[in-house]
């Protein structure tokens, strides 16, 4: 991989494909025409992945193309990498490199990094992690300055924390957010502000309370707090719900009620259909939903969630998978009519491009 393939021309013809593709895409949909937030050519991306591969003394960061699994290409430098992860990246190969104890049967190794400077570094391994490994894993860890995390087999070692705290500028204030190795994460963190800023734009006006649905680490809701009386936000993953509620505390929020359930949990949960002991301190009748937030995974709205959604006056609908969100939009706008309509530019050179719909209730 080379530099040349990152530069202000290659960005802004892939960005016109994929734009295109959205218009195509939507062209039977009463859309708007889309906002487009721009990435930044190069740097753009906090984490990274990658294989090691060993071939005699030495190793090196490998991935796999797509469809090829059995032979992956050597990956010397990572332009999409943020800086910290191009900074690390050939620090940490000639310590890998240095050490038997640290390079014996390591298999891949994760960055996850922030735009404050901090680092974290998984190595995962096919052996045994013992105490020899650790002390060798902590002097290396020292020297880079990061936090580290040993996986293997049913083994964790954390050296230092298991996550990294990001701080994002939305709408002139600042706010942190707990990241969590292994959870998820936004992957472009200024694209990820740029996002925020459209989600609480576009709601100023609401009033009532917001529900949210796939909250994550509270990355939207904390933002969006600010605009509601209350919020009530549900999300599946322990972890994510743990760093929502360890967030809302960093940052001094605290119009927000978290629940860890699945939509569709939670749909029974509006609907009466199931008691759930995991909302036994919190009354659902006591909010005034007007708006309904949600940052589905790629496969969208089930059937019912999406119903759900149609209760509400605004619907404030963010999507990784452009497919889903046209399908999704096709039901609900018998009930809703798009306002607005934004392209996100989360993930530069794939074909993938995050999208955004404001719906308001059609009158
Ligand atoms: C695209 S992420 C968005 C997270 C968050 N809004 C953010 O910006 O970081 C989708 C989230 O949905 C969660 N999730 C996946 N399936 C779910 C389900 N059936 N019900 C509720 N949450 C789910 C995932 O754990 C993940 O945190």
């Amino acid at each position: 991989m080379t530099e040349q393939r990152f530069t202000p021309d290659a960005y802004r013809q892939q960005l016109q494909e994929k734009t295109q593709r959205i218009d195509t895409l939507f062209a039977d949909s009463e859309i708007p025409t889309p906002e487009v937030y721009t990435s930044s050519p190069t740097g753009f991306r906090m984490r990274a992945e990658f294989k090691i591969w060993h071939e005699g003394d030495e190793s090196f960061y490998a991935m796999y193309r797509q469809g090829e699994y059995k032979t992956p290409y050597r990956i010397d430098d990572f332009p999409q990498g943020h800086e910290s992860i191009n900074r690390l990246m050939p620090a940490l190969l000639t310590e890998i490199n240095a050490c038997e104890t640290i390079r014996r049967k390591l298999f891949q190794v994760e960055f996850l990094t922030t735009l404050s400077g901090e680092a974290l570094v998984t190595l995962i391994y096919h052996k045994k992690l013992d105490d020899v490994w650790q002390d060798k894993a902590e002097i290396i860890r020292e020297r880079l300055g990061v936090s580290m995390i040993g996986r293997s087999r049913k083994q964790k070692r954390v050296l230092g924390q298991d996550f990294v705290t990001e701080s994002l500028q939305v709408d002139g204030r600042e706010y942190r957010y707990q990241q969590i190795e292994s959870s998820f994460t936004q992957p472009n963190a200024q694209v990820c502000e740029k996002m925020l800023a459209w989600a609480v734009a576009n709601t100023r006006q609401c009033g009532g309370d917001l529900v949210e649905l796939y909250c994550g680490n509270g990355n939207f809701t904390l933002p969006l707090a600010a605009n509601f009386e209350r919020v009530m936000a549900t999300e599946l993953a322990k972890s994510s719900v743990h760093s929502a509620r360890y967030n809302m505390q960093l940052n001094g929020v605290n119009n927000i009620d978290i629940a860890r359930m699945s939509s569709e949990e939670f749909s029974q949960a509006l609907d009466k259909v199931r008691e759930f002991r995991r909302l036994k301190d919190i009354d659902l009748d006591s909010f005034n939903f007007t708006t309904i937030f949600v940052d589905p995974p790629r496969a969208g709205l089930d059937p019912h969630t999406t119903a759900i959604t149609q209760r509400y006056d605004t619907i404030v609908y963010v999507s990784c998978n452009p497919e889903t969100l046209h399908r999704d939009l096709k039901v609900i706008a018998a009930t809703h009519q798009v306002e607005a309509f934004a392209l996100f530019d989360q993930f530069p050179f794939t074909h993938h491009i995050e999208c955004g719909a404001i719906l308001k209730r059609r009158v």
